[in-house]
Formats: C-alpha cells, structure tokens, sequence
C-alpha cells in the first residue's frame, strides 16, 4: 500500500466505481474515486434511472412533457444521493478529472500525478454507432442523449431489439411515437428464450410498434421533408423523424495507457480480467462494463465488490481470492411484461442431459384474475453430480416473462446460486393466487404430472 497517497485509486464514478471505492473504504483502506464527469455514470444519467423512470411514466399514462420531467426529477434524485458530497460524508475522498495510468501503481488526472498502492479501472461504455452509410448526417440519437429530447418526435426508428431498443421503443410508444422497431436477428432479444422473444413482440405490437426482425439498415440519409429515410436490406424503406441506435456497448478500455502498461485490452475496448477481476498487470484490476461482462447495474457492483476486496488484499491473504461468477447473475428486461433470466436457457442446458419444466400462465390462476396470461415461467434442470435427479436434481437456469417477471426470477436465482434441490422449489407451500405460485407449479413437474404437464427432454 502507498505509504502517503489513497490504498486504491478507482477510475470512473459509475455503478462499479461507486461500490468500489466504498468497499475499499469499509475495509478500512484508503479510497480516491476519479470522475471525469458526474459521480453515477450511466445508471444513473442514461441508463436504468431515466429508462425505468420513462418506462413507468408510459405505464401511468403521462403526457411526453410530463414523462420527461418525472426523468429529470428522478435522476436529480438519485444523483444526490451518489455526489461528492455524499461520497465525502461517507469517507471516501473524490478528485474531479481524467484519469491516465502511467505506471504500476501511478496515474495521472488533468496532468497532475497521483500514487496509490492499486488502481481499480470502472471506466464503463459508451453507445456503439454500426457503420451504416449516411449515419453521421441523420444526427442519430442514443441512450445518452435521447432523454434529452425536449419535444416529442412525431415518429422513431429504433435500430437494435435489445433491452434497450425493446425498453425505449415500447415507453415512447405508449407516449404517442409511431415507432419502428429494426432488429438483425430473426426476433427480438434474441439472448431470451424464443418464447420470451414472441411474448414481447406482441406486446410491443399491440402498443403500436412497427416491429421488423431479420432485417438491418443499409443506408440512412436525411428525409426529403425532414427527419430521416432508411433503407432496409429487405428491400422495404422506413422514414422517420428521428433515429435512435440501440446496438450495443462499446467497453471504454482503450486509451488509458494499460496497453502501455501490458494489460490486455481486447479488440472491442475491454480490459481482459481473469475471475478475481485481475488485469495481466499486478496491482491493476478492473470491474463493470469496462471489462466487456455482463453489461448490468448489480453486475458491475459484484465485480466492483471482487475487484475491492481483493485489491486491498484479499486476494494474498485469503487462500482462495473472491471470484465474479457471471453464471449466477440474474437479470430483467423490463418491457411490459417483463423478462426475468438467471442461468442457462433451454438451447444452452440441451446436450447435458436437462429437464424442462413450463408454465404458461394461462394456467395460473393470478394471471388469470388479472388478465394477464401472456407470459410463462420455464424452469431448466441438471442431474446433480453422484445424485442424478434425486429430489428434482439442481436448476440450471430460469425464464420468467409476466408483470413482475424481473422480481420473480429472484427465486430462482437464489436456487441456482445455493445449489439447491430443485424439489425444494415445489415443497416449499406458495400463497395462492400470487405470481410465484408459477415456480412452485413448474418445478413440481420433475416429480409428477401437474395440470397434463411432465417434465420434459431439454431440446436444442
Ligand atoms: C438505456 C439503458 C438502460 C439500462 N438499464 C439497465 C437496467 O435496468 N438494469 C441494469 O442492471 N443495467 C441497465 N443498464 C446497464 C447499466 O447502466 C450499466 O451496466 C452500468 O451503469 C455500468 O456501470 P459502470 O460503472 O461499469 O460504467 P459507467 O456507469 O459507464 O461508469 C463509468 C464512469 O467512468 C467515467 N470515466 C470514463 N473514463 C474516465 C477517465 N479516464 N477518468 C475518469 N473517469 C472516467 C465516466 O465518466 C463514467 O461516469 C442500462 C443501460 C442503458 C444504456
Ligand atoms: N433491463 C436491463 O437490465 C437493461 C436494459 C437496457 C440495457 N441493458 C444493458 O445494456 C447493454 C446494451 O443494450 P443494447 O440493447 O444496446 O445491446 P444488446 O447488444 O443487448 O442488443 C443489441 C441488439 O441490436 C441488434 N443489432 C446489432 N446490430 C444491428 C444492426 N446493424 N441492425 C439491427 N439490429 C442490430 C442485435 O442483434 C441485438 O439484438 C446490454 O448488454 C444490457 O446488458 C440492460
């Protein structure tokens, strides 16, 4: 550790600089967050805030005014709980600035030279722009400046089926935008289940969204009375008044002088790390999306987590160092329905002998009540080591697609990350009529038949 500077200097004010700098502070080490912007970063200034905050403002029916002011006021919030001020309050000292790493262990920020025993990188993303001909003259909006709209387009493209497409493309919907929704794969978040994948173009659709998959924009150019005209490799064309690409992240690795270093950046701009959230560099580690992993809030905030306690010695002074397990991470696209995920998908767990255990929601009775049958829960299962499918064998993995889908899932994430029977699931008594009723009714179909349903073969 540094005999005079921080213990740890942490680069970038996001979800996982945040959570690193106040984890090395409870271990009792020094901690100097640097931001080059303001403390939050993407969750909080266009990402999950404004997202969920448009979202729930389309939901409630507001006006586009309305919406946009509930965002503003909403990230206003959440800023002022993460400021400097609020940082400082907490212990952990922070320095505005852009920071460069020079050596091991030295860095400099706006020029001026600082020392710490490690250095964390949490540098993040950034939106990434496809090369389409013509993109650099439609004034293509993204994720970081299309909550700054002030008035609302009459129309939208949106270019990605993503959560972030899907996400904004449903909320600006619901605020009165004809919008077009461009998806590359043959459906919409193509990383879901494909049942997933159709539960949402639905519903995306019955808001009134144009939604085309299997097809990509060729060429974008200014529209003849205004806004922009995209042509399709389909053939068909699509106008709109503005554009909005949600493609993807592009990790914001490159150009921090780790290359000059040695550390690893990749060819998409992560930094590599192993497990322990290590760089190839001693005393430089790295956590969130900078690192090119699951690119999610609470995702970031585990590394971040790992990264800490092992740069304030964890990693020598334990036998075995923290670890970052991407498999364990649960996560929600939170469309109406929502789309909760943790584990593996049916294609994914195919091929090791898994069981899959459904149900739709047309057969649980609070979806019934409330109208909302269009959703289901899929379970997916593995024999256990030594103990095959004795009590039910251990969940691989779970889909959840209803209203609360991206709450729901949290059962089984906890089975899946304790390694619970997955028999347990359908032992445990569920309140009727709620939502999580759907787990209990799955998982019971490793047992016996449950309403004409039996576990099944896992299928590719
Ligand atoms: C529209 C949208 C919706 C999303 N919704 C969700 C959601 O619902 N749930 C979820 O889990 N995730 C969601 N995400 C993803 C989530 O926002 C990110 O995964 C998360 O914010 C990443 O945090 P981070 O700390 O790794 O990076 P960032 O938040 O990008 O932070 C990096 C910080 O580093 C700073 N920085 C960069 N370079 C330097 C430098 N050289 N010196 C100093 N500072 C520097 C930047 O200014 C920035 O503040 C969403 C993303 C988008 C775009
Ligand atoms: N609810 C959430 O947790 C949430 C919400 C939004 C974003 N995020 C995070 O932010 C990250 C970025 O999200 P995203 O949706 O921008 O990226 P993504 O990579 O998840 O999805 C991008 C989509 O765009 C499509 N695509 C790529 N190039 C295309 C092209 N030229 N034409 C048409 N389609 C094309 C891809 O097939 C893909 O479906 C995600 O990885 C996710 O982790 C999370």
């Amino acid at each position: 550790m540094s005999p005079t500077g921080p213990d740890v200097v942490v680069v970038g004010g996001g979800a996982a600089g945040l959570t690193a700098a106040r984890e090395v502070h409870r271990r009792g080490a020094r901690a100097l967050l640097v931001e080059a912007h303001a403390l939050g970063g993407d969750c909080t200034f266009t990402g999950c805030i404004p997202s969920k905050a448009l979202l729930g403002a389309a939901a409630d029916g507001a006006s586009w005014d309305e919406a946009l002011r509930r965002v503003h006021r909403t990230v206003a919030a959440v800023a002022a709980t993460e400021d400097a001020a609020a940082l400082g309050r907490e212990g952990v000292e922070v320095r505005h600035g852009r920071a460069r790493l020079t050596g091991p262990g030295r860095l400099e920020v706006d020029g001026s030279a600082v020392e710490a025993g490690a250095i964390i990188v949490a540098t993040g993303a950034t939106p990434l722009l496809p090369s389409i001909p013509g993109l650099d003259r439609v004034d293509p909006l993204t994720s970081d400046t299309v909550f700054d709209l002030d008035a609302r387009p009459r129309s939208l493209a949106v270019l990605g089926g993503g959560p972030v497409g899907c996400e904004l493309a449903q909320a600006c919907a619901r605020l009165g935008v004809a919008v077009t929704l461009v998806e590359a794969e043959g459906r919409l978040l193509p990383a879901e289940e494909p049942d997933a994948s159709a539960v949402v173009a639905a519903a995306l659709a019955a808001d009134g969204v144009d939604v085309r998959t299997g097809s990509t924009v060729t060429s974008a150019a200014p529209g003849r009375s205004g806004g922009v005209a995209l042509e399709l490799d389909d053939g068909t064309a699509v106008g709109a008044e503005r554009l909005l690409v949600a493609v993807g992240r592009r990790p914001s690795g490159a150009g921090l002088g780790l290359e000059e270093l040695g550390a690893e950046v990749d060819a998409r701009g992560a930094v590599v790390v192993d497990d322990t959230m290590a760089t190839s560099v001693p005393g430089i580690w790295a956590a969130g999306d900078v690192t090119g992993r699951l690119a999610l809030t609470h995702a970031a905030a585990r590394m971040a987590m790992v990264a800490a306690g092992n740069a304030t010695g964890g990693a020598r002074t334990r036998l075995r160092p923290a670890r970052f397990d991407a498999g364990q991470v649960p996560w929600a696209t939170f469309t109406d329905p929502e789309v909760g995920r943790v584990g593996l998908t049916e294609a994914q767990a195919a091929g090791r002998g898994a069981k899959v255990c459904e149900l739709p929601f047309t057969e649980l009775d609070r979806a019934v009540t409330a109208g909302r049958t269009e959703g289901f829960v899929k379970l997916v299962a593995g024999p256990r080591r030594g103990l095959g499918w004795a009590g039910g064998g251990r969940l691989l993995g779970a889909t959840v697609v209803g209203p609360t889908g991206g709450d729901l899932v949290h059962e089984a994430a906890l089975a899946l990350r304790t390694g619970m029977f997955t028999g347990r699931l359908a032992q445990t008594v569920h309140a009727y009529p709620s939502w999580s009723m759907a787990l209990q009714l799955a998982a019971a179909q490793l047992f016996a038949e449950v309403g004409g349903r039996r576990a099944r073969p896992a299928r590719s």
